[in-house]
């Protein structure tokens, strides 16, 4: 542990080129989690970012969005400005060769001047259709530099199939190399998505119990209370099968159902994680049917329905919800359902993993009377991990109760660093353990890709389900036709 600090606590120094730093995703994620790393002593005098987008802005200008984007933060009164001096801008169309010439020389300048040392981290927070032609550019364009490193992070979506995500893939894999190609997945930097292989790994009580001999069922719930929001352009080319499921679900899968990696190594880690991606078992189109629900919200609980959205087509099919049964045919899980279920507009922000363990059978109780332990990882909102216990209850005679115990996590009193902040520092310091690797991207969507294909051939019908709800009834049967229920109902 003190390692991995002494790392942490050492000043990076680099420059970042923001490609979209006019964008939403700048203003709310990446400059506040900079500020955090600012704070840190992790970015002090040696750094430089570049925020470039098509707008007209100045220096100044960016600075000042910078500024306002942290003032929420006590520490912005006295570091602000500081923090904020290290911003510049450059107007710059990406499709615009000529852009990027003015580009290096900004960049060559702040190196020098920062002596940041050819550092380069090259955020690509806009559409992804640029990211080719952004790659291809700062190589040809000697971006790039030769003295220190070049990495490039890449937001999502990545592709919207599998075709389409490798040919984004290899149009970016052409100029940067595996190493320093960082594939963003924001929940692979939560904090509690991280301690599922802490959890897991490091306590032989649970190791001894995480598979298929122990564990019933798992139930995985992404539930969201926003809707669509001012994002129907993307939405609408997504739905809630690729904007959630292919990545953020399946990834939490991967944690959930690997095998123990030979070492806390981004190459242990990802072989690991590759082999449960390649292991989720395919369904047939009839079977998609049976196994998946997708849904639409209508109006209910004073929220208009997805049709009536902004921009959005009266006539749209896009699922904003969907629950599954997977299953993850690897040594230890074969056989195990793993049940999943996302959507917007539903009862309230969770992100919950509910871990159900099998029922037992003895003679000492009256099984009846024996509730399932239920180990429970409350990603958000709270940030804690309960354990569902049998004990006796208190008094005469030996009934049992069932009592939840809290398992302590942050003991340190420390505040929990946002995802974006720590994958950020992952980034500075080459170290991609908690980013998406190509593979696990590529078995993700030949995944997603069969479950989409049989729904566009007809199988499988659109479901509805008021706003306010735990989805539609369908995905309560999915559960039900197994003589089980979602641990999570929603309160
Ligand atoms: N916002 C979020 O919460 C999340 C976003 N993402 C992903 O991050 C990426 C960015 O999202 P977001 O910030 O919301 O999107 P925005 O639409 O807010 O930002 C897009 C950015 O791209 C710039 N831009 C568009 N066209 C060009 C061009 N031809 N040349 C140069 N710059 C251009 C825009 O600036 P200008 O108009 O000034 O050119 C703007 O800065 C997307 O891939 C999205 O899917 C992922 C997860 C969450
Ligand atoms: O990637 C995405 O995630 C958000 C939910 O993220 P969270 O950290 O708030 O759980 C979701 O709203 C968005 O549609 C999706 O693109």
């Amino acid at each position: 542990m003190k390692v991995v600090l002494a790392i942490m606590e050492i000043e990076q120094k680099a420059l970042f080129i923001i490609f979209g730093g006019t964008g939403d995703l700048a203003k709310r994620k990446l400059y506040p989690s900079l500020f955090q790393l600012y704070k840190k002593g992790i970015l002090k005098d040696n750094f430089a970012i570049i925020g470039t987008a098509r707008r007209p802005w100045s220096d100044e200008h960016l600075q000042e969005v910078v500024k306002e984007a942290i003032e929420g933060d006590e520490a912005a009164v006295s570091l602000g400005a500081e923090f904020a001096s290290h911003f510049y801008y450059q107007s710059h169309n990406v499709n615009d060769t000529e852009h990027y010439v003015t580009l290096r020389k900004l960049a060559e300048k702040l190196d020098e001047k920062y002596q940041i040392e050819g550092n380069r981290l090259f955020y690509l927070a806009m559409s992804p259709r640029f990211f080719g032609t952004i790659a291809q550019h700062l190589k040809s364009q000697k971006i790039v530099t030769t003295k220190g490193y070049n990495r490039v992070i890449v937001e999502k979506p990545f592709g919207r199939d599998f075709e389409s995500a490798k040919d984004l893939n290899d149009s970016i894999s052409k100029y940067f190399p595996e190493e320093d190609f960082f594939r963003i997945d924001h929940y692979l930097g939560k904090e509690m998505i991280q301690n599922i292989m802490a959890l897991r790994f490091s306590n032989n009580l649970f190791r001894a119990v995480w598979n298929n001999r122990y564990i019933d069922n798992i139930q995985i719930t992404l539930s969201e209370a926003l809707g669509v929001e001012e994002r129907a352009g993307y939405y609408e080319t997504a739905g809630a099968l690729r904007d959630m499921v292919q990545n953020h679900i399946l990834q939490i899968i991967s944690l959930l159902t690997m095998n123990m990696p030979a070492s806390y190594s981004e190459s242990d880690i990802r072989r690991e994680k590759i082999y449960a991606l390649k292991s989720l078992k395919k369904y047939s189109a009839v079977k998609v049917a049976e196994n998946f629900v997708r849904a639409q919200y209508s109006a209910g609980d004073g929220q208009i329905g997805y049709l009536q959205e902004n921009e959005i087509a009266n006539d749209s099919t896009t699922e904003t919800f969907v629950a599954g049964k997977l299953f993850v045919n690897n040594e230890n899980f074969s056989g195990v359902p793993i049940y999943i279920r996302t959507g917007k507009r539903l009862t309230k922000k969770t992100t919950r993993i509910d871990i159900s363990f099998k029922e037992m059978e003895t003679s000492f109780f009256d099984s009846k009377k024996l509730g399932r332990n239920i180990l429970t990882i409350n990603v958000e909102p709270e940030g804690k991990v309960f354990l569902q216990t049998n004990i006796k209850k208190i008094g005469q005679g030996f009934d049992l109760v069932p009592s939840l115990m809290e398992l302590q996590l942050n003991n340190e009193n420390v505040v929990v660093p946002e995802a974006y902040e720590k994958l950020l520092l992952d980034a500075l310091l080459g170290d991609a353990t908690n980013f998406a690797h190509w593979e696990e991207v590529a078995y993700a969507w030949k995944f997603v890709d069969s479950i989409r294909k049989a729904w566009d051939d007809g199988n499988g019908n659109l479901a509805e389900y008021p706003c306010g709800s735990m989805g539609p009834r369908e995905s309560e049967e999915l559960l039900e036709r197994d003589g089980h229920q979602w641990v999570f109902d929603g309160e």
